[in-house]
């Protein structure tokens, strides 16, 4: 039997995971790598580790099956979005760290754009907002700080690549330079309704056109992996960014089903059909896939720290060994005795949009526990959440019926049953957590013809467990009030 092996690169680790027909993982490998913090507000990877890292999963995930390359229909790639590498095209060396998404390091560069009046330039055609957050500015800025980057440019040797790019490019010995749509739309480059690299936005940064990678479908053929990588080639089949993968490995084929994801951050995305949807509430305008000649959208609500806020309790605080225990200690409390963390770290996403906002723990009192803290916290992640899924409703006009979860995080009972409280929506959660990898399988194995259509994929989707609002409207209202209240405390300049 064949399987299908989806490439999960993620913020904090690298993933592989082979797939069956059913959509079950019949094999999983993981490698965590570093995270290079330079500066406060700054965050790297480093390209050869994402790469390497990658790599070494893949064939593990192979070996530890005793499967070869001859086991395996096709390769789907799903990636962190946005973060951004550019190398040198002759050697295939980065000429710098990879800048991650989460790095604020061009919040400056993305107010003068601001002061100059591009705002509203760059919401039309790109669907997005002037934020640090996209690749834009920050391409912009290794080409304007790294020496001999412009030369390099110039010569026709450089390349810039989100992490989907720069998989293929390794995994095709440097063959293919291609990105998908639901990628390029992240980068801040992508007009979305031309489906082109937007020459007008590359004048307005001075970004050359020749780095930049050819833009495909997110299901089909990118190229074939050098034989040397698994012993023999296989067709890399699909690519989409990891958010987008997670929308389609939910079967949220149709306009007005969502899902959210609890990882490093927190992305409720919403399908909204063949059209864009523009927000009046900050949320984002993405392209969701290309697929079958034509174009999805989605409508986009972003968090920056979600699932990180755990880490943040484990790693800096030390009050947790491990962030399935929170679980236990926020429901042996029966509220957070006042206590709301905002956890703004590197800013606040959708639908605030505030770079320059910093996390705040607020409401302490002599009771305050590591319980009242450890609850706070996950409630962070559930109050985000019903933010943007407040925002998105008014945009789409419609209330949300119910609301698909997946994610490491959405492994939390507590948090899932608050947020159902806290939304007044049923939340589900389906068979398979690991949604984001098997929406990439979906895509490279409808390419190949290992799964035949929608159809087919929808039957593979089944709810574990489905969690129904409890609280009352009253009480909901009342926390919901307390978190507004310290979400100001921290806007201000
Ligand atoms: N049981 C849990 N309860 C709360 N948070 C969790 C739990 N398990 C994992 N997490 C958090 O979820 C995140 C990992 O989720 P994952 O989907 O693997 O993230 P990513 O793809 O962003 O690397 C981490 O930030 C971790 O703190
Ligand atoms: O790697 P994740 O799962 O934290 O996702 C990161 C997002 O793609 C950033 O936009």
């Amino acid at each position: 039997m064949q399987y299908i092996m989806s490439l999960d690169q993620g913020t904090t680790s690298s993933r592989c995971i082979l797939f069956d027909k059913n959509g079950a993982a019949v094999s999983t490998a993981q490698k965590e790598y570093r995270q290079i913090y330079p500066q406060p507000g700054w965050v790297e990877h480093d390209p050869m580790e994402i790469w390497q890292s990658q790599l070494e999963v893949a064939q593990k995930a192979l070996e530890q099956k005793g499967l070869t390359a001859a086991d395996i229909a096709a390769i789907g790639i799903t990636n962190q979005r946005e973060t951004t590498i550019l190398w040198d095209k002759r050697t295939g060396k980065p000429i710098y760290n990879a800048i991650v998404w989460q790095c604020r390091r061009t919040a400056e560069d993305c107010e003068e754009l601001a002061k100059k009046g591009y705002t509203d330039l760059f919401r039309e055609k790109t669907g997005l907002l002037l934020d640090a957050y996209f690749s834009a500015t920050k391409i912009r800025w290794v080409l304007n700080h790294v020496e001999g980057a412009r030369k390099l440019a110039e010569e026709g040797n450089l390349l810039f690549g989100t992490v989907d790019t720069w998989l293929i490019w390794n995994l095709t010995g440097g063959q293919v330079h291609a990105t998908d749509y639901s990628n390029a739309s992240r980068t801040m480059l992508f007009n979305i309704h031309t489906l082109q690299w937007d020459t007008e936005i590359l004048d307005i940064l001075d970004i050359p056109p020749s780095i930049l990678p050819k833009v495909m479908p997110s299901s089909g053929v990118f190229g074939q992996t050098l034989p040397f990588h698994f012993g023999a080639p296989i067709p890399i089949a699909g690519a989409a960014g990891d958010q987008q993968s997670a929308l389609f490995g939910q079967a949220c084929f149709t306009p007005g089903s969502a899902k959210n994801t609890y990882g490093t951050g927190c992305f409720l995305l919403m399908h909204t059909g063949d059209a864009p949807v523009a927000s009046k509430n900050g949320l984002l305008t993405t392209i969701a896939w290309g697929l079958d000649g034509k174009v999805t959208y989605a409508l986009e609500g972003s968090v920056f720290v979600a699932g990180a806020a755990i880490q943040w309790l484990r790693d800096e605080l030390k009050l947790i060994g491990s962030a399935p225990e929170t679980e236990e200690l926020a429901m042996s409390v029966p509220d957070t005795c006042g206590v709301y963390l905002v956890p703004a770290f590197v800013g606040l996403g959708a639908p605030y949009w505030a770079p320059y906002a910093r996390g705040i723990l607020t409401g302490l009192t002599r009771g305050a526990n590591r319980n009242h803290i450890a609850r706070a916290a996950l409630e962070s992640m559930a109050y985000q959440t019903y933010d943007v899924l407040h925002a998105m409703e008014e945009d789409a006009g419609i209330p949300l019926a119910e609301l698909r979860v997946d994610g490491g995080a959405a492994a939390n009972n507590f948090l899932l049953q608050f947020q159902a409280d806290i939304t007044g929506v049923p939340v589900l959660r389906p068979k398979t957590l690991e949604t984001t990898a098997l929406g990439a399988a979906y895509l490279a194995g409808l390419a190949v013809g290992y799964w035949k259509d929608l159809s087919e994929i929808r039957r593979n989707w089944g709810v574990s467990h489905a969690y129904s609002p409890k609280a009352s409207k009253e009480e909901a209202a009342e926390k919901l009030e307390g978190w507004q209240k310290a979400v100001r405390q921290t806007l201000t300049k």
